[in-house]
């Protein structure tokens, strides 16, 4: 059934179009035991947004984006995605509409090269069974081709050419955000989900990862989801945020809106009155 109407959706200050509702999520309570990490917290996402979910530690973040992912299927609420009440999924099942995302922890094969890693994020679109595989017949072998020529592609994006065959383990850390960003890329994601994608960077790596991010979504139309506890780093990045604290969200708006709400600047910003 559908929940939600199509609508025009707004143009930013600098003059991108951002289009109607992708995800609504709607009155989402999720409850760890006694732990109530998400209390009826409800916030939509539009197409070709940067959406920004920040809060203090314990805040209820990285919760809410594994609910947007189906890593945690909520208590209370509904998600409304594209329209249509998503039932109880599994991730993969999520990530086969369209969601893809990286993790706070670094989640890549260590062993592998770049490339491979990079390959396992195209598993959505292998369709040849491993019968066609294993004969590398015509449809196993069309789809390998195809796959390659999108994972180069994604190669080339985010830079990372010269490392092409260099096992993950080798990598510093910024460069394995990178490949963790390319592999969620190689998906073709419809939303992507970041999770503290600059966390642990120095300066130059966080610079590169925000021009990384605006040019993804830019480039490819890509809606993101990001949480991020660098202040001008979401400030610079995001079109809208959302604001959360204790699990309850405090706070829905442009950077603008949220740097100057009241109960978000007690709660999270820690301005002093002097
Ligand atoms: N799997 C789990 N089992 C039990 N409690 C959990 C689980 N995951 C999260 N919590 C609890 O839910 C609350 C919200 O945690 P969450 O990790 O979503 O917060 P966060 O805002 O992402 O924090 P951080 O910024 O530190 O990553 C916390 O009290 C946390 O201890």
């Amino acid at each position: 059934m559908l929940d939600t109407q199509p609508d025009e959706g707004y143009t930013t200050a600098d003059g991108r179009k951002i289009g109607g509702v992708a995800m609504e999520m709607k009155n989402i309570t999720l409850r760890f035991g006694g732990v109530v990490a998400i209390k009826d917290i409800s916030f939509d996402i539009r197409w070709g947004e940067v959406r920004a979910i920040i809060g203090p530690n314990g805040a209820g973040k990285s919760s809410m984006l594994n609910v947007i992912s189906g890593f945690y299927n909520p208590q209370e609420g509904e998600v409304i995605y594209k329209g249509y009440r998503r039932p109880r999924m599994r991730p993969y099942q999520v990530a086969r509409t369209g969601i893809a995302r990286t993790f706070q922890n670094i989640a890549l094969f260590e062993g592998m090269s770049v490339l491979d890693n990079i390959m396992t994020g195209r598993l959505n679109h292998m369709k040849a069974n491993i019968f066609q595989q294993a004969m590398w017949w015509g449809k196993a072998q069309k789809e390998e081709e195809e796959n390659r020529e999108k994972v180069e592609k994604v190669i080339d994006f985010l830079e990372i050419q010269h490392i092409r065959k260099t096992p993950v383990a080798r990598l510093p850390y910024g460069l394995k955000k990178r490949v963790e960003l390319a592999r969620a890329l190689a998906a073709e994601p419809s939303i992507l989900l970041l999770d503290e994608p600059m966390a642990g960077m120095n300066v130059e790596e966080k610079e590169d990862m925000c021009r990384f991010i605006l040019d993804v979504n830019d480039e490819f139309g890509t809606t993101i989801v990001l949480i991020e506890h660098d202040m001008g780093v979401v400030m610079d990045l995001s079109d809208r945020v959302v604001v959360m604290d204790y699990g309850k969200k405090i706070g829905d708006g442009t950077p603008d809106e949220v740097r100057n709400n009241e109960e978000v600047i007690k709660a999270y910003l820690g301005v002093t009155d002097d």
